[in-house]
């Protein structure tokens, strides 16, 4: 295949000798070099944690914004130019603590954008504390005594917040993972993939040699099919994913859980409310004229008049 763009940047990623994440780097330079990505065309937006470097790594237009808040940034991005591919890094902390309600809106909304959560299971950065995504009782290296606290599960979250794509793949599994990205940019809709990612230094419970025991992929099982073909199956095919999302005892399942491509997006609802919307988003319009702004009183009430409502008493 030529490659027509270089998506390596001369930026030397600074995580540590072993860690996860350098698998998924490796797996997102694979998947933009199949895709071909426009780079003038795609974002990469993240928050802030180990896993949140990325965009200095990706030669494409980046965001690093901050704690928890990769989501309303990308959903800013993406609904003033929905023409671009929006993909959104963040922790596990970044995304499922700080950063839960936005992570929940943007199922609900279903704005075509990916997510890639890498999930270590603790907060790298801060040194060790427990994330989310561990499991109540595990006692990780930096942990004074066992997590005390239930532990979230993204997949299950995402299928229950209303993502059309929701997926888990393994960091260091770099083609399957690539195959996963792949499919989840070419998804209409809030794509989730739930990235399994060891941290060398601070899980010394979820490693490498633990992940390459207890995963399987769910490709290899025949009558397993994730894809909606026609929307009177998605909720039978939904119930299906979170039952399996919930089965996490000795095997972990990887690959696609749930693919839908029948809802609307959060761009075709808004089309469809807000007329103008398609032609006149901020990307396409222009702000002035002649030095003076475009967005005088006459062209507010203009866009807005649809959403004028009168109260009667
Ligand atoms: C508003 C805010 N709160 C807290 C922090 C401190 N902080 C920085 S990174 C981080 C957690 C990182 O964990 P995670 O999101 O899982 O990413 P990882 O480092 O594991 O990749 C925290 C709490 C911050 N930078 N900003
Ligand atoms: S602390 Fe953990 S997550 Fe952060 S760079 Fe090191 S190994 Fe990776
Ligand atoms: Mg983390």
């Amino acid at each position: 295949m030529e490659l027509k763009w270089n998506y390596r940047t001369n930026v030397w990623p600074d995580w540590c000798p072993g860690c996860g994440n350098y698998g998924i780097l490796t797996a997102v330079y694979k998947a933009l070099e199949e895709l071909q990505l426009d780079p003038s065309q795609t974002v990469i937006v993240s928050g802030i944690g180990c896993s949140s470097k990325i965009p200095h790594f990706v030669n494409v237009n980046g965001v690093h914004t901050l704690h928890g808040r990769a989501i309303p940034f990308a959903t800013g991005i993406k609904i003033a130019n929905p023409s671009l591919n929006v993909i959104v890094h963040g922790g596990d902390g970044d995304l499922l603590g700080i950063g839960a309600g936005h992570f929940v809106a943007l199922g609900r909304r279903n704005l075509d954008i990916v997510v890639i959560l890498h999930d270590n299971g603790v907060y790298g950065l801060t040194k060790g504390q427990a994330s989310p995504t561990l499991p109540l009782g595990v006692r990780t290296k930096a942990l004074p005594k066992p997590n005390v606290q239930q532990a979230v599960n993204p997949v299950l979250l995402a299928l229950a917040s209303g993502y059309t794509f929701v997926a888990r793949s393994y960091a260091f599994d770099t083609p399957h993972l690539k195959n996963i990205i792949v499919q989840a940019i070419r998804h209409r809709g809030s794509a989730l993939i739930d990235v399994l990612q060891p941290c060398v230094v601070f899980n010394d419970v979820f490693t490498a040699e633990y992940y390459r025991k207890v995963t399987y992929k769910l490709e290899s099982d025949p009558s397993w099919d994730p894809y909606v073909r026609n929307p009177e199956e998605a909720d039978e095919k939904r119930l299906k994913a979170m039952e399996l999302a919930l089965k996490l005892e000795n095997k972990i399942p990887i690959g696609v859980f749930y693919a839908n491509p029948y809802v609307p997006t959060f761009e075709d609802r808004l089309a469809e409310s807000l007329k103008i919307y398609p032609q006149y988003n901020p990307a396409n319009s222009p702000i002035e004229r002649g030095k003076k702004p475009l967005m005088d009183k006459e062209t507010l009430e203009r866009v807005f008049s649809e959403f004028i409502v009168e109260v009667k008493e």
